[in-house]
């Protein structure tokens, strides 16, 4: 069996989430779903090793615990983009995204290619805090992106952008876990989180279910978690040209 790339074990943050175990195997795309104030985004925090679960509960990247992990070392293997992209500094969005190769002596790799794959290379040169909501998402997700990390750890990465941007994110990260990468990521919306490979269901502060979507998310978890019916109709789907 593979070592998970991300086990996390009975986490509990007081008043935000407890006893939340899951593991997450290479190559695989998750979706985190969950009423506002589940846990979502505590969870991330947690998988990303920026809140520590109280004693008894742990987190291991590759079968290592984050602990035994050098910080630079963290930085290579795993990356977070945060649900608010907010900028207190005028930095350019080039020098953000170039952030990314931090933990690799700011080789600059990546960086052109990723700023052209994320439609900002005419904003290169433009201060962070002078972009729109959906422009700051993609600095930040491009800023990921340039790390290469295998385990990407998204906060409602879509919830800005418009729909050929939010496709091209979701594709990057149908890439990427093709590659052997690990994606998890929170929405909201929930027709999106049956093409993924594994849901995960948070539902106050605790993990529901998690598996693949069209055995988690039946009408009766969807009522009970979410209080909405599920009926399956036709609707619009959208491909890039
Ligand atoms: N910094 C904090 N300190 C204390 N409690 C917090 C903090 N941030 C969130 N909480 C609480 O922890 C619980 C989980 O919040 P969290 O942000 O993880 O939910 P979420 O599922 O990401 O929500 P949303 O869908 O609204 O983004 C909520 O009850 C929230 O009020």
């Amino acid at each position: 069996m593979k070592t998970s790339v991300l086990e996390i074990s009975n986490a509990t943050v007081p008043g935000r989430i407890a006893g939340v175990s899951l593991a997450l195997a290479p190559g695989v795309m998750a979706g985190l779903v969950g009423p506002n104030g589940s846990g979502k985004s505590t969870l991330l925090h947690v998988a990303a090793g920026l809140l520590p679960p109280e004693p008894g509960g742990g987190v291991q990247w590759n079968g290592v615990p984050l602990a035994r992990i050098p910080i630079l070392e963290r930085g290579r293997r795993a990356t977070w983009v945060p649900q608010e992209a907010h900028f207190e500094f005028g930095f350019t969005v080039r020098s953000v995204v170039a952030q990314g190769r931090y933990a690799h002596d700011d080789d600059g790799k990546h960086v052109d290619e990723t700023l052209a794959r994320f439609d900002l290379t005419a904003l290169a040169h433009r201060p962070v805090n002078r972009l729109s909501g959906g422009e700051r998402q993609r600095v930040l997700l491009a800023r990921a992106h340039a790390t290469a990390a295998p385990l990407q750890l998204w906060d409602e990465p879509l919830a800005a952008l418009d729909p050929r941007h939010a496709l091209k994110i979701l594709l990057l990260g149908n890439k990427h876990t093709r590659a052997g990468g690990t994606l998890l990521f929170s929405l909201h919306d929930l027709r999106m989180a049956y093409i993924l490979d594994m849901v995960v269901v948070m539902h106050e502060g605790r993990l529901r279910a998690a598996g693949k979507p069209a055995d988690v998310l039946t009408p009766e978890l969807l009522l009970d978690v979410f209080g909405v019916r599920a009926e399956i109709t036709s609707s619009l789907s959208f491909a890039l040209p």
